[in-house]
């Protein structure tokens, strides 16, 4: 039996972790945390989850969630991620990263605490936006030069951190497959005359409102001709499914940066 810890349980991932782990064959909930202060903490993870008791109470301590786990699966921000990655390559514990937002400097410092033990961190654990980024290469291939690319992502009034991680990492996957560099033509603000559109330059454009839950289209436009890549995620339970597919991949792997590619074996 795998045993997971999650932080931030009471969040909007968090619970739909709770009760993927719950609804998993070979792995179980061992511990759940939220930040200190919270006002869930010493509740049951599983009934703040909605998914039934599972006799595992929401910590504030990440050590004490860990003290039965093998892995963590942290869904919060990059600030506490990194907190909590250097307490896991303290105690040897593996890690699922799901945590958007990161600054290079940031992913930096998680590549360091990787070189202890075995992280998977992925914008999106979904399978579908997985299988988008395989596309997405392809297409960028096939398309080349002539087509502009153009990102948008939408999502809920409550998320935090844009461009999305998701529609990062598709405007660095189309990039790659153009030899461009992404944060040399990224372009998140056009306004007032602002000049024509460069030929090199990727769009990237962000919707918040309401409870949207995530979704992502890359517009290569053409002469004449568009070509739409788009994913639409209809509930968080898939992300979370990934999730815990993940936490049982980690099993036995040696320690280093993993991301869902390799747990898909998309690479
Ligand atoms: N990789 C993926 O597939 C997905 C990634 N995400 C990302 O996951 C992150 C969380 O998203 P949501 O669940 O919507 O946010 P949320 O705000 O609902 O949940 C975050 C939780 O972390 C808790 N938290 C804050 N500080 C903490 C600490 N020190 N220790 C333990 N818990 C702490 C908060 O109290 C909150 O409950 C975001 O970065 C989001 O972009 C979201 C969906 C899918
Ligand atoms: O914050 C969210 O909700 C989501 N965040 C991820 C991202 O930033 O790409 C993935 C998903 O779209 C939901």
């Amino acid at each position: 039996m795998i045993r997971v810890a999650v932080t931030g349980a009471a969040g909007r991932m968090g619970g739909r972790i709770v009760t993927a782990i719950k609804e998993a064959d070979g792995l179980e909930l061992a511990g759940a945390v939220e930040r200190p202060g919270h006002d869930m903490i010493g509740q049951d993870a599983g009934l703040i989850a909605g998914c039934g008791a599972s006799g595992v109470k929401i910590s504030g301590s990440l050590e004490e969630a860990l003290a039965n786990a093998d892995v963590l699966i942290d869904f919060t921000f990059p600030e506490v991620t990194l907190k909590n990655l250097e307490v896991c390559a303290r105690l040897g514990k593996q890690v699922v990263i799901g945590s958007t937002g990161f600054t290079p400097a940031q992913r930096a410092e998680a590549e360091k605490a990787a070189a202890k033990i075995p992280v998977v961190l992925a914008p999106n654990m979904s399978v579908g936006v997985n299988a988008c980024f395989k596309l997405l290469k392809e297409a960028a291939g096939i398309l080349g030069e002539g087509f502009d690319v153009e990102i948008v992502e939408l999502h809920h009034n409550k998320k935090k951190d844009s461009p999305s991680g998701t529609a990062v990492r598709m405007g660095e996957v189309v990039a790659e497959a153009l030899g461009r560099d992404y944060n040399k033509v990224a372009n998140f603000h056009r306004e007032g005359m602002c000049g024509e559109r460069t030929k090199e330059e990727i769009g990237m454009q962000t919707v918040r409102g309401g409870d949207i839950v995530g979704e992502h289209t890359v517009y290569f436009i053409g002469m004449g001709e568009r070509i739409e890549i788009s994913h639409r995620a209809m509930s968080r339970d898939m992300f979370a499914r990934g999730a815990v597919r993940a936490a049982g991949w980690l099993k036995g792997k040696a320690a280093g940066m993993y991301d869902m590619q390799d747990v898909l074996g998309l690479k």
